[in-house]
């Protein structure tokens, strides 16, 4: 029996069935979207982000990514529109990324992964009182995915990796401020929404994915910079280990459909 759950053979996706009974469930994340199988649906509403610089906090190394977390005690930051009914609060932003650039992303758009995944998570403040509450509920949850691919330097992302140095390892956090993750999302809001899951454990299935087609860029080199943070807490006996790959296996669609929001 696992340890403490992440992504190696011993604690990985593969084995995390063992602990969290819903890696077997009938809608879990990510998945891979076949485009030629989304259903154009008209009545799907555009996105709307109103996100407040003021509103981030800190950012987090969690031992398995790193998470900007954002002050959710009102209605200051939240997304709307989409497939929602009511407002989303911003809760954190976070990314998955592969051991090299040719893979990383949770979702795949025809069997093509992308470099590294962007999810700014946010939950239904109008139905719950609570993040958590809302992290149970089959409504409870709206992750935006943003894929990145590589390219030019990202100056949003540099603000990012700037941060490292201070959340080196595991359980480590630093204060990020003045920071709107609007500055992350393409031009095009164009976006595929189907229902799922968290990708890593307890894989609770309340989100409502909301992923976006367009990729945003992040170079080489600040990718790298990603892999170097560490997984573990910097103590002298535990080898400490670099957090190479964060990216949970394409999962079972099962009874789903995956609508678009453009033709
Ligand atoms: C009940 C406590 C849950 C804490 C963990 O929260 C998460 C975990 C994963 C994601 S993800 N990769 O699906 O965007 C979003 C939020
Ligand atoms: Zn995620």
């Amino acid at each position: 029996m696992m340890h403490q759950w992440g992504y190696e053979d011993h604690n990985g996706p593969e084995v995390w069935h063992d602990l969290f009974p819903l890696a077997n469930g009938d809608r879990q994340s990510p998945i891979n979207i076949i485009t030629r199988d989304a259903i154009y649906d008209p009545s799907l509403q555009p996105l709307q982000v109103n996100y407040d610089h003021d509103s981030a906090k800190v950012v987090i190394n969690t031992g398995h990514t790193f998470t900007m977390e954002f002050d959710d005690g009102d209605d200051t930051s939240v997304l709307r529109g989409g497939p929602f009914i009511g407002s989303y609060r911003l809760r954190q932003f976070h990314f998955h990324w592969g051991s090299s650039d040719g893979h990383g992303s949770e979702h795949k758009v025809d069997g093509m992964d992308y470099a590294a995944e962007l999810h700014i998570v946010h939950w239904n403040s109008e139905k719950f009182s609570s993040f958590v509450e809302a992290a149970c509920a089959p409504d409870g949850l709206a992750v935006l995915g943003v894929f990145l691919k590589i390219g030019e330097p990202n100056r949003y992302i540099e603000r990012i990796t700037d941060t490292f140095g201070a959340i080196r390892s595991k359980g480590k956090q630093s204060p990020f401020t003045n920071f709107d993750p609007s500055c992350l999302l393409p031009a095009s809001m164009d976006f595929w929404t189907y229902p799922g899951s968290l990708t890593v454990p307890p894989l609770l299935e309340s989100v409502t994915w909301v992923v976006l087609k367009e990729p945003i860029s992040i170079s080489h080199e600040q990718l790298a910079r990603f892999r170097s943070l560490l997984f573990t807490k910097d103590t002298a006996e535990i080898e400490a280990c670099c957090m190479k790959s964060n990216h949970r296996p394409v999962q079972p669609l099962k009874n789903r459909k995956v609508r678009a929001s453009f033709l």
